[in-house]
């Protein structure tokens, strides 16, 4: 909330083109990406040759699915890695991409069948969560901590629902 009223104030709403000056929204995406991965797991893969990968012999035909979730968690890589942290990506992390290749972080996969909807999902998520941080302060009732435990489904669903409530911020015209 502080960024964006540092960069977008409150005389209006925020809109896409901000997200370029909101260096910390973005860490925010990444880190929501890398510890709730809407699907841990890559689709099923078909390798198109004998391989070799990790030291174990792959053969032509064999079906491969990526636990994209245990990647993201790896200690090695990340530190606290159960822990909520988008500092993380202003700092020891601040060069990963979710587009590049940077195996560390691959939330909508990688290669030519990574993700098609990459871009669109990207911008939808930062711009809805961008909109609500901006327009709402949010308080949860009786001030409970947020219960993070999933459900069982294809794509990860909240075992609770999440119940919060909201009371405006700006201006009342820019709720019109
Ligand atoms: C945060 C949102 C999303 C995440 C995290 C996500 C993640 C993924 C992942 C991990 C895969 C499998 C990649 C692989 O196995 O290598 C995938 C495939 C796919 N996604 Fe998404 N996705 C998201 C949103 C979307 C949206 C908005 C669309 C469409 C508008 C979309 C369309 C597809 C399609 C069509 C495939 C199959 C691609 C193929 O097999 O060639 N996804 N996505």
């Amino acid at each position: 909330q502080s960024e964006l009223d540092n960069h977008v104030g409150n005389q209006r709403r925020v809109q896409e083109s901000d997200h370029r000056h909101l260096e910390y929204h973005k860490a925010i995406g990444k880190e929501t990406l890398r510890l709730y991965p809407p699907g841990p797991l890559s689709l099923p893969h078909k390798s198109m040759e004998d391989c070799t990968f990790s030291g174990r012999s792959v053969r032509k035909g064999t079906w491969l699915i990526v636990n994209m979730s245990k990647i993201q968690y790896d200690p090695r890589v990340w530190s606290d890695p159960d822990e909520f942290r988008p500092d993380r990506f202003l700092a020891t992390h601040k060069d990963i991409e979710l587009r590049a290749q940077d195996f560390e972080l691959i939330p909508f996969g990688s290669g030519r069948r990574m993700c098609p909807g990459v871009n669109f999902a990207l911008r939808v998520m930062h711009l809805t969560l961008a909109t609500l941080l901006h327009g709402f302060d949010f308080v949860r009732p009786g001030c409970k901590p947020v219960d993070m435990t999933e459900g069982i489904g294809l794509i990860v669903p909240r075992a609770t629902p999440l119940d919060v409530l909201l009371s405006p911020r700006l201006p009342p015209h820019l709720y019109g």
